[in-house]
């Protein structure tokens, strides 16, 4: 094995090729199949990005629909699923619930052991129909209440947050949700992508792979982290608030969510650059402006204090909370999102597949006997 050095937390590690997706942190742009993603949030919509992703080039208004339709058609989960999550506890996590309903839904596939491109996309596609039904609605179940159903008049991502909210959006909310879900999309290799790549790369199937992802995300070090930032502003309630409450917490030598980023680390972040831009809309909208006062407060602080700067989560989080969204559902709707970005790297894992399977650089003792 020679002297290869350990990289901590594989800092810096190159785990594939793909063609999928690349942050250049230098040129600060995130490269989805060769265009930049906050271009592409500005300028096109979350099912442009499907589009992008699954067929490989941005759809004419044509190509947009037929894709739109194929998603409706699916946007159905089989008979008496929901069934599945009034069994579980009520205090269960809506990560949870969400992961139980992916899972559940590998055993409804007839052509579950296919791992052809043209399967794989036809599975990721049927996941990305359902997730929103997923999500909205075995929350809440959860909450004791009737499940909302899909309004198929409205695009796909308008429906996702009617049926999470029960009240149809405005434009800008509209607008700014699907925004949101595009630069939650696809982020090259974070922890979640490289779990569901490493469960792809047994021949498992996609459910699983995905299962998986859903359980990597829910960790506080990555997706968890906005719900975490909601909480974190709630407690502190004003832009005083947040300066006496992060200064204690730096004190404490504690980490704050949604600063950070193992890629980004010292730049910001231009995914939570765009969502800043939208938190602003939202408040002067709302007449919320003391809430993004407090994020900007919160950004000041520790980049003075830290020199680290927001990540996406910092801003997703209060966009969503000004979009009347129920905090236990913000990482919920970060794996939906994903749930495009996840699918190519299954399909590109088993299009090209070699079987993940490092090594260690082994600390323990040696030569015992029993
Ligand atoms: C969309 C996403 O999933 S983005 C990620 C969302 N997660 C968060 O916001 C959680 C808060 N952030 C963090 O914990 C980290 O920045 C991570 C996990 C995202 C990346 O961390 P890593 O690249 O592993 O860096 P690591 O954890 O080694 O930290 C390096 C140093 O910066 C400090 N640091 C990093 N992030 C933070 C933070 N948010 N608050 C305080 N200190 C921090 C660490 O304490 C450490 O300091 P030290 O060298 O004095 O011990
Ligand atoms: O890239 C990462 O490590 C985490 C992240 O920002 C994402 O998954 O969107």
């Amino acid at each position: 094995m020679g002297e290869q050095q350990v990289k901590a937390g594989l800092d810096g590690v190159i785990a594939t090729d793909t063609e999928i997706s690349y942050l250049d942190v230098e040129n600060e742009e995130i490269v989805l199949k060769g265009y930049d993603l906050i271009e592409l949030a500005e300028k096109k919509n979350y099912l442009d990005l499907v589009h992008l992703l699954f067929e490989g080039s941005l759809p004419d208004q044509q190509g947009r629909l037929s894709m739109e339709s194929a998603l409706k058609k699916e946007y159905a989960l089989p008979e008496n699923f929901f069934d599945l999550f009034s069994m579980l506890p009520k205090e269960t996590h809506a990560m949870d619930a969400m992961r139980t309903g992916i899972s559940a839904l590998a055993g409804y596939d007839s052509q579950i052991d296919d791992r052809s491109t043209a399967a794989n996309r036809d599975k990721a596609l049927k996941v990305l129909a359902k997730i929103p039904n997923i999500v909205a609605n075995s929350y809440h179940t959860l909450q004791g209440e009737n499940p909302i159903p899909a309004n198929p008049d409205l695009p796909y991502s308008t429906n996702f947050l009617y049926m999470i909210t029960g009240k149809e959006p405005t434009n800008l909310e509209a607008e700014t949700f699907d925004q949101s879900l595009m630069v939650y999309s696809e982020h090259e290799m974070p922890n979640s992508t490289f779990t569901a790549r490493v469960i792809a790369s047994t021949n498992a199937d996609i459910y699983g792979a995905m299962t998986g992802a859903v359980s990597s995300l829910k960790g506080n070090l990555h997706g968890g982290a906005n719900e975490a930032v909601m909480h974190m502003l709630l407690e502190a309630e004003t832009v005083e608030g947040m300066s006496k409450l992060l200064y204690e917490k730096l004190r404490n030598k504690e980490r704050v969510m949604g600063f950070g980023h193992r890629v980004y680390m010292k730049k910001m972040d231009p995914r939570a650059l765009l969502m800043k831009k939208a938190l602003h809309k939202l408040a002067v909208e709302r007449g919320r402006e003391d809430l993004y006062e407090m994020c900007e407060r919160g950004e000041d602080i520790i980049r003075e204090e830290k020199g680290l700067y927001p990540n996406l989560d910092y801003y997703a989080a209060p966009v969503y909370y000004l979009l009347n969204i129920p905090i236990p559902l913000y990482t919920p709707i970060f794996f939906a999102a994903r749930v495009v970005g996840l699918g190519a790297h299954v399909i590109e894992q088993h299009d090209n597949n070699r079987l993940y399977r490092p090594r260690v650089h082994y600390t323990g003792p040696r030569g015992l006997h029993p």
